[in-house]
């Protein structure tokens, strides 16, 4: 493989010196030929740049390169297939681990084989990978490929859907869909779809006129007016009642809509983002959700993992959540009651992770929480068989927790689901579904 002359590659980095984005240049061997000027104010140790270092120890400290580290590596598929390759990675850098967004280009030498790589760096900022007092945070590989989806969404208009168990942090998701979408000077309007009745979802949604019905002494300006130039998240979209569903398809179409009393045609120009926990397309099949209007909403589905499916993500949620909890004062955990939180299966998700932290550090006097400040399904999670993959043992496992919390648990069911971090109707429907209503 010949490498492109010296005076190629110059030409190629005097022409990148001054891009705004930061970009290395690399030779097929893994070895950093140029950084520029971003690039070293934003990833170099100490501004400098780490020329003649192999891109893997840079980025990763890996001994190897990527994909003999279980990662995918973007070079390696470009030297494949010639053409661009894009992946969420998690870097090593100044400010510590950060997930950063890898765009690489192979550029091809006159027999048309691969001489170089130009790869471009933006930090993610939607998610952290280390311990951060507020919004997202993971590095669980469940996670990245939701994070992943999240930054593709983002700078397009495209109707997202957020799909995931209550407590899986959809309405943060939502939030930094659109703090880094174009419109993230834009309002963002939350819309809770849940408990709303025909009349009142109505009037909440477009507003209405001064003497529409009887109590309307002004009017009234909609959510959907509101997110105008923003986003409008409609959380819990499953719950919008079917003789809505078709109003809120003819808004979503065509963008208008018309106040309760009023008879002009009114505009509203926002992106969509909708969240469920409910499984929309067998509620298509049963006829409870309308099809039209869920092929409108669900273009662009992301599944946002429950907080078993990203188990490796507990340390570092449990760091960030007890920060936020109890900030300069937050406790530690000590070896056996991070093994009880490790066990658990948490049917309410990262809310109900908080919650036992929570209740927990109001025990931890001498500044840890130690197993016996956790809840008793905690406990009994950790005396049962190990957990095994599988929906049915994982559902026996829920079900065993769930008796096990109703049997132990003194206050009233709305407590018991706040303690669960579910909503009431979420553990209700849980109870039934599992045989315990
Ligand atoms: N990845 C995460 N990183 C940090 N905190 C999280 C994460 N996911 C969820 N949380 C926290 O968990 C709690 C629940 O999150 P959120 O309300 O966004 O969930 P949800 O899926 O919208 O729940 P529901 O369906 O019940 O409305 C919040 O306190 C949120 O800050």
């Amino acid at each position: 493989m010949t490498l492109p002359s010296s005076a190629q590659v110059q030409a190629l980095i005097s022409y990148l010196e001054h891009e705004v984005q930061p970009t290395i240049v690399l030779d097929t061997d893994y070895n950093i030929l140029a950084a520029n000027n971003a690039y070293r104010r934003q990833f170099g140790a100490a501004e400098q740049a780490p020329i003649g270092s192999k891109c893997y120890r840079v980025s990763h400290q890996y001994a190897v390169p990527c994909d003999q580290a279980g990662e995918h590596c973007p070079m390696r598929k470009a030297s494949e297939t010639r053409a661009p390759d894009r992946v969420l990675h998690i870097h090593h850098t100044p400010r510590g681990p950060e997930h950063v967004d890898v765009e690489l280009r192979p550029i091809l030498d006159e027999h048309g084989e691969v001489a170089a790589y130009v790869e471009r760096l933006s930090s993610v900022t939607a998610a952290a990978a280390q311990p951060q007092r507020q919004g997202l945070v993971g590095r669980a590989p469940a996670f990245k490929a939701a994070l992943a989806a999240l930054q593709r969404a983002a700078p397009a208009q495209i109707p997202v859907l957020l799909q995931g168990e209550s407590g899986t942090g959809k309405e943060l998701f939502a939030r930094a869909l659109h703090e880094s979408s174009p419109r993230a000077r834009g309002p963002l309007v939350v819309v809770d779809c849940t408990g709303l009745t025909e009349t009142l979802f109505e009037s909440e949604l477009f507003g209405y006129e001064k003497g529409a019905f009887t109590g309307a002494t002004q009017r009234k300006i909609g959510l959907a007016e509101t997110a105008h130039g923003g986003t409008l998240f409609l959380d819990e979209i499953g719950d919008v009642p079917l003789a809505m569903q078709v109003k809120l398809l003819r808004l979503i179409e065509s963008g208008t809509f018309r106040r309760v009393g009023g008879v002009e045609p009114l505009r509203a120009d926002f992106r969509l983002v909708s969240a469920t926990h409910k499984p929309l397309a067998a509620m298509v099949a049963e006829g409870s959700f309308r099809q039209d209007l869920y092929y409108r909403i669900s273009a662009f589905p992301v599944h946002l993992p429950a907080l078993r499916e990203r188990a490796d993500d507990l340390p570092l949620l449990v760091e960030s959540l007890l920060q936020r909890i109890a900030g300069n004062q937050a406790p530690r955990v000590d070896d056996e009651a991070m093994r009880l939180l490790a066990q658990y299966r948490y049917p309410g998700n990262v809310r109900e992770l908080r919650n036992i932290l929570e209740r927990a550090r109001l025990f931890a006097d001498d500044g840890v929480i130690h197993a016996g400040h956790l809840p008793a399904e905690l406990h009994s999670a950790a005396a049962g068989p190990p957990a095994a993959p599988g929906g049915r043992r994982q559902r026996r496992d829920e079900r065993a927790q769930l008796a096990h919390a109703l049997a132990v648990f003194k206050g009233t069911r709305s407590e018991l689901a706040h303690h669960l971090g579910l909503s009431e109707r979420t553990l209700y429907r849980r109870l039934r579904e599992l045989g315990l209503a």
